[in-house]
C-alpha cells in the first residue's frame, strides 16, 4: 500500500511525504502546502451527497474485494462465468454446447435489473420507469416495454423475488449468461433442461454463481489452496499493500496489517450489520491462523469459513455511529445497510465513474445543445397548442383560418425535425458512453435508478479508495446546492459562474 494509505487507515495525524498515483509513480503531495494544492483531476475527485467533516470521522472502515482490491473484471468476471457454466452443464444438466459459449465483460452494467421470469434485462431511471429493456438480446420495442411495464403496480415494486439487481461488479457474469441463456431457450427450446423457465435458469445460474464463490473456483485462481477467508484475504492484503506480486509459494510478511486497528473477514454482509444476526467473533493468530479465544482458551485451527475472523491490534475506544466511515462498492450490501442499521457515515467506490466523467467532460458541448433542442421541442409544441385552440375558438374568416392551419402544419413539421435530431443525438450521446445501456448515472434525461440509489444513500461517493489521499485528512466535504425544477431558470447555473467571476474581480481590484 502506498504512503498515503497510512494517513487514511493508520495514524491520521501524520504527514505524509509522497503518494504513489494508480501508475505507481511517486507524486508529491498536494493538500498540505500552505497555498492550497494543484487541481485534482475530475476522475479522481471525491463526491458528496451529505456533508461530511473528516475531523469528525474517528474509525474509517473499507471492504476489500472490489473496493481496495480492484479486481480486472475481464479476468476475474471471466473466472465467474466458466466455473458458472461448468456447473450448469456437468451438474444441472444444461447441454454441453454451453461449454463454447464466451463472455463480453463489457455488456452488462451495474445498475440494471433482471426480470427473472420474462427473461428481460432493465434500465430504469429514478422513478423507476423502464427507460431501456431487452428479451436476452434483443432489444424490445416501445409497445412492448409500455404494455409489460407500463403499469404502476409492476413499478413499484421491481425488487426481489421476481427482479435481481445487478448492484455489484461481481452480478456482471450472471446478467450476461442469463441473457445468453434466454436468447439460447428462444430458438433451441428443446435443449434446455425440462420445466425449465426463464425464472428456474436465472435460479440456476445464480445457485452455480453462488457455489463458484463458495467452493474456491475463484479465490484458487488468486491464492492457492487458501484454508480460510482470513488466508485470502491475506493474500490479497499482502499483494496490494507491498509486494504486488502474486506467488503462492511466497511468504507474507503481515506488514499490511500496520495499516489497521482491527480486521475481519468473512463477515457474511450485510447480516454482519444487523447485531441480532451476528455470528460469533473469533480471534485469529495471523501466522499459523489458528483461533485463539476458543472456550477452553486452547488455539484451535479454523475449519470453514463460515464464521468471521478478526485480528486485532489494540482496542479501540468506542465511536459514536456517526463517527464512523465505512468504504465499500456495493450500493445495497456496503452502503445501504451500514447506513440504515448503524446509522455510520458511507462512501461508494464507483470505478466506471472515472471514465463516466470524463466522458462527460468531453461531451459537455453536446450536452448543452441537447438542453437546447429540448427547450426548442417544448417552445414549438405550446405555439402550436396555442394556435390549435386560437382555431377552435376564435371567430376566424376563411382566410384566417387558412393560414393559421398553415401554420400549424409547419410548426409541426418542424417539432417533428427537432423530436428525431433530440432523439437521436440523445441517443448517440448515450452510446459514447455505453453501446447498450448509455450513461450509468442517467437515464434519458434523468437519474438512473442506480444514481438515485447513490444520492440517497452514499455520504460520498468517488472512483478509487485512493482518491481519499488526494484531500486533507481534515477535509470538510460540503455538496453542492440543490435544484428544484422550479430554481433552474431563475438560479440558472451559468449565472451563478458569472457572479462568482465578478466577486472575484472585485476582490483582486480592491
Ligand atoms: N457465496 C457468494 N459469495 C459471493 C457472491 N458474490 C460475491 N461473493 C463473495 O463476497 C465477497 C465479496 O464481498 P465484499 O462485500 O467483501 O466485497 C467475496 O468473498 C466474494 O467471493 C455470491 O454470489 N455468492
Ligand atoms: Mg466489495
Amino acid at each position: 500500500m502506498d504512503e498515503s494509505y497510512k494517513t487514511i487507515i493508520g495514524d491520521k495525524t501524520s504527514e505524509f511525504q509522497h503518494m504513489a498515483g494508480s501508475d505507481g509513480v511517486q507524486e508529491p503531495r498536494i493538500w498540505s502546502s500552505p497555498e492550497g494544492g494543484r487541481k485534482i483531476e475530475i476522475g479522481k475527485q471525491i463526491f458528496c451527497n451529505r456533508s461530511l467533516n473528516m475531523r469528525n470521522i474517528l474509525a474509517v472502515g473499507f471492504d476489500m474485494d472490489y473496493t481496495l482490491a480492484q479486481y480486472i473484471p475481464e479476468t476475474f468476471e471471466s473466472l465467474a462465468y466458466e466455473g458458472t457454466i461448468k456447473k450448469l452443464v456437468y451438474d444441472l444438466g444444461y447441454p454441453q454446447e454451453l461449454l463454447g459459449w464466451s463472455f463480453d465483460w463489457k455488456y452488462m452494467v451495474r445498475g440494471l435489473v433482471l426480470d427473472k421470469k420474462r427473461g428481460n434485462i432493465l434500465k430504469m431511471d429514478r422513478h423507476k420507469y423502464v427507460k431501456v429493456a431487452y428479451h436476452g438480446f434483443q432489444e424490445m420495442s416501445k409497445e412492448e416495454k409500455v404494455g409489460t411495464y407500463g403499469n404502476t403496480l409492476i413499478r413499484d415494486s421491481f425488487d426481489e423475488p421476481d427482479y435481481a439487481l445487478i448492484d455489484t461488479l461481481f452480478s456482471l457474469a450472471e446478467a450476461y449468461l442469463f441473457a445468453q441463456l434466454v436468447d439460447f431457450k428462444d430458438s433451441n427450446p428443446g435443449k434446455i433442461p425440462e420445466r425449465a423457465d426463464y425464472a428456474r435458469m436465472y435460479k440456476d445460474v445464480r445457485a452455480a454463481v453462488d457455489s463458484c464463490h463458495r467452493d474456491g473456483t475463484l479465490k484458487q485462481t488468486v491464492t492457492k489452496d487458501p484454508r480460510s477467508l482470513w488466508d485470502y484475504t491475506n493474500v490479497v492484503m499482502d499483494f496490494l499493500c507491498g509486494s504486488h506480486v502474486l506467488d503462492s509459494s511466497r511468504a507474507c510478511n503481515f506488514d499490511w496489517l500496520m495499516y489497521f486497528d482491527i480486521v475481519i473477514t468473512g463477515s457474511a454482509k450485510p447480516g454482519f450489520f444487523h447485531e441480532d444476526n451476528r455470528a460469533n467473533l473469533f480471534e485469529v493468530e495471523p501466522e499459523s491462523g489458528m483461533l485463539r479465544n476458543t472456550d477452553n482458551g486452547t488455539p484451535m485451527p479454523q475449519v470453514g469459513n463460515s464464521s468471521p475472523r478478526i485480528v486485532l491490534k489494540k482496542s479501540n475506544a468506542p465511536c459514536q455511529i456517526f463517527q464512523v466511515l465505512y468504504v465499500g462498492d456495493h450500493i445495497y450490501g456496503d452502503i445501504l445497510r451500514s447506513k440504515k442499521v448503524l446509522g455510520w457515515r458511507t462512501m461508494l467506490v464507483v470505478p466506471e465513474l472515472e471514465r463516466e466523467v470524463k466522458l462527460l467532460w468531453s461531451l459537455r458541448n453536446s450536452r448543452k445543445l441537447l438542453r437546447l433542442m429540448r427547450n426548442e421541442r417544448d417552445q414549438i409544441e405550446d405555439q402550436i397548442h396555442h394556435m390549435k385552440w386560437f382555431l377552435k375558438f376564435e371567430d376566424l374568416n376563411v382566410d384566417q383560418k387558412q393560414k393559421t392551419s398553415d401554420g400549424i402544419d409547419e410548426l409541426e413539421s418542424r417539432r417533428d425535425q427537432v423530436r428525431t435530431s433530440h432523439q437521436q443525438d440523445q441517443r448517440e450521446c448515450h452510446q459514447k458512453f455505453h453501446k447498450i445501456w448509455g450513461q450509468l448515472m442517467k437515464t434519458g434525461y434523468q437519474n438512473s435508478r442506480f444514481a438515485h440509489q447513490v444520492e440517497r444513500f452514499a455520504c460520498l461517493y468517488t472512483s478509487q479508495v485512493s482518491n481519499l489521499s488526494l484531500y486533507s485528512p481534515y477535509k470538510y466535504y460540503r455538496p453542492c446546492e440543490d435544484f428544484m425544477p422550479h430554481e433552474f431558470d431563475i438560479l440558472p447555473l451559468l449565472d451563478l459562474v458569472m457572479v462568482t467571476l465578478h466577486f472575484t474581480d472585485f476582490k483582486l481590484v480592491k
